[in-house]
């Protein structure tokens, strides 16, 4: 999908009347109960709540991975909730960044190579991927681990590298599903160092988390229950955050 479809104007994403439902007859499971959320450009929302509570699922589907059983998904403007699945990969390379609690880095590419790929499918030329995969590398210090295997890194480099690959795209939305959910303490600040270095950028963030020190750097925070929001919280910025990263690496 080209990415003059998407809109400079309006929020970042928005949800209308959003339900996921899988299986069916006694196995069916309500996973998402008709959700509405509007995220405004450069905000920082996290959602929290209980195992199985729909936090994946709308992580999913804002992100186009997933199409909903009902209800309307926009990005940008665009609504993308019908698509098929060549436009929504389309719409994935061009705007969205994904960063997981296992990584998923390709085990046999370099660091370098595998910051470098979501550029190139986005587009971008080798020598310019390649420029841009060294910024990035850069920016999350792991400059002088470039050729290095993933199975050569710690599980925090790793998440590090998989930082810089979300943002190897320059995606209008990241969205980390328990990006620290693997990490010790120390990795966890660096890598909430990077999430909150986003609003530099003015990039958008959607973090599902269980650990309320993530959910610090957040602007918003809501919680789920039962694949519906319960609960819906404006964090204040300031010292808080910047405390809390403190206290992660105390
Ligand atoms: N592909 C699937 N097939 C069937 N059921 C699913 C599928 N994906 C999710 N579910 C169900 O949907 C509900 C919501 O799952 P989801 O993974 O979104 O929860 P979650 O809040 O992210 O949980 P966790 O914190 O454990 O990751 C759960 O009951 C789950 O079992």
């Amino acid at each position: 999908m080209p990415s003059e479809s998407l809109s400079s104007l309006g929020p970042a994403l928005r949800t209308h009347g959003l339900r996921m439902r899988y299986g069916q007859g006694t196995g069916l499971v309500n996973a998402l109960d008709g959700v509405e959320l509007e995220v405004a450009r450069g905000e920082t929302l996290a959602v929290m709540g209980p195992s199985g509570s729909g936090k994946s699922t709308l992580l999913h589907l804002l992100g186009g991975l997933e199409r909903p059983s009902e209800g309307e998904v926009w990005l940008a403007g665009r609504r993308i909730d019908g698509l098929g699945e060549k436009a929504l990969a389309r719409l994935r390379r061009q705007a969205v960044g994904f960063v997981f609690q296992a990584f998923h880095l390709m085990d046999e590419l370099t660091a370098e190579e595998n910051v470098e790929l979501p550029a190139l499918l986005a587009g971008m030329s080798p020598r310019a991927a390649r420029r841009r995969a060294g910024e990035l590398l850069d920016r999350v210090g792991l400059a002088g681990r470039a050729g290095h295997l993933p199975s050569a890194l710690s599980g925090g480099e790793r998440q590090r590298v998989a930082v810089a690959r979300a943002l190897s795209n320059e995606p209008l939305v990241v969205l980390a599903d328990e990006p620290t959910g693997n990490l010790d303490s120390a990795a966890t600040a660096d890598v909430l160092r990077l999430l909150d270095s986003l609003r530099e950028t003015g990039q958008t963030l959607v973090i599902v988390t269980h650990d309320a020190r993530v959910a610090a750097i957040a602007d918003r925070l809501i919680s789920m229950r039962d694949g519906s929001f319960v609960e819906e919280t404006r964090l204040t910025r300031g010292g808080g955050r910047l405390s809390e990263l403190a206290g992660l690496e105390g």
